[in-house]
């Protein structure tokens, strides 16, 4: 394709990543951080594709200064960040794009451990948009050998699968650490699988997408790796660390810990059962032990295998 001009915010673990990728494809990209000298208009102006990889804390100031940036093309918006707004429970698509209504959004999302990817090793990853030809060039200018790009009609569903495996990603490191076996790890990941899809599609998100990379893919990825710092921050504290103490040594960010709290609230409101989210915000909050943890989410009451439904 031919060669476009992007503007990546964010110049952490993940920005960094998906910068190298496009400018391996041979496109021209400037990486913008708030502790750089250039501005954030400088960065953006005249960019055809305007990437977030802020994290979730950081959204809103940035889109903030954006809006009062005059944005001189309707250049695409893609956003990276895997989080839940504390204050509206908004997803960042949905945070940009009511900011910037004519422009097309685009989340990407997927199983992308920025140190794999940072190595060359393979991987893919999916852009989804309401705007099918957004998230086509999306999918041109970061497709290459080593990074495979599917695109996805329903970025709800993307977007939501990248973030609430986070939670789930913190109770598998917990059952890691705990050393409770394979077969803790597989129901765990697969129960927590079930309680995605079912505030996913109360979102309004689709079943479907969550068996996809951006779902079961991004679970299979974080709750298998040390590189995924939400799977630390549950490893640190079945080893009996408190949550301010693996932060203190945790490189980057743990989006699940947010993630949590706003999930919490969310499901509170509108009665939707997730308990195994319910037990990292107890052991997150410091209310119980990883033991009691588990054991709360084995004696619960028992009932049919109900994939989907709300209980
Ligand atoms: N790392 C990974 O493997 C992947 C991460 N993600 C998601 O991408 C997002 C970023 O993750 P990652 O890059 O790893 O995290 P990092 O902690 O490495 O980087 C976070 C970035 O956000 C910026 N930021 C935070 N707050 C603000 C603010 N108020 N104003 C401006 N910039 C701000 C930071 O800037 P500063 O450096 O100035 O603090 C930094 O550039 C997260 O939502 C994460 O879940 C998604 C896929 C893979
Ligand atoms: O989302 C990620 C990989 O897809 C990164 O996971 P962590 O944020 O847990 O490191």
């Amino acid at each position: 394709m031919q060669t476009v001009t992007l503007a990546v915010l964010g110049a952490g673990a993940w920005g960094s990543a998906l910068a190298n990728l496009a400018a391996k494809n041979g496109h021209s990209v400037r990486l913008w951080s708030r502790h750089q000298a250039q501005s954030l208009r400088e960065v953006v102006e005249s960019a055809d594709l305007i990437v977030s990889a802020i994290s979730m804390q950081g959204v809103r100031a940035v889109v903030e200064q954006m809006q009062s940036l005059a944005i001189a093309k309707p250049a695409i918006l893609i956003t990276a960040t895997k989080g839940l707004d504390p204050t509206t429970t908004l997803t960042p698509s949905q945070i940009w794009q009511a900011a910037f209504p004519d422009h097309p959004v685009v989340v990407l999302s997927g199983p992308n451990l920025s140190k794999e990817i940072e190595a060359g090793l393979p991987a893919a990853t999916v852009v989804a948009s309401e705007q099918m030809v957004a998230a086509e060039v999306v999918q041109a200018v970061f497709s290459s050998g080593i990074f495979r790009v599917y695109t996805n009609p329903d970025p709800l569903g993307v977007e939501l699968g990248g973030t609430l495996k986070n939670i789930i990603a913190i109770a598998v490191g917990v059952c890691d650490g705990l050393q409770l076996g394979t077969n803790a790890k597989a129901a765990l990941v697969t129960r927590g699988l079930t309680e995605i899809i079912r505030i996913g599609t109360h979102w309004g998100a689709k079943t479907e997408t969550f068996y996809g990379l951006s779902g079961l893919g991004d679970l299979l990825a974080t709750c298998n790796s040390v590189l995924s710092r939400n799977y630390r921050v549950g490893y640190g504290l079945a080893q009996g660390r408190t949550l301010s103490e693996v932060l203190a040594t945790l490189e980057g960010t743990a989006e699940g810990i947010n993630t949590t709290q706003v999930l919490i609230q969310v499901a509170r409101q509108h009665n939707i059962s997730i308990p195994i989210s319910h037990q990292v915000y107890r052991l997150l909050e410091g209310e119980i032990t990883p033991q009691q943890a588990t054991a709360a989410l084995m004696l619960r009451d028992t009932k049919p295998e109900n994939n989907v439904l709300r209980f």
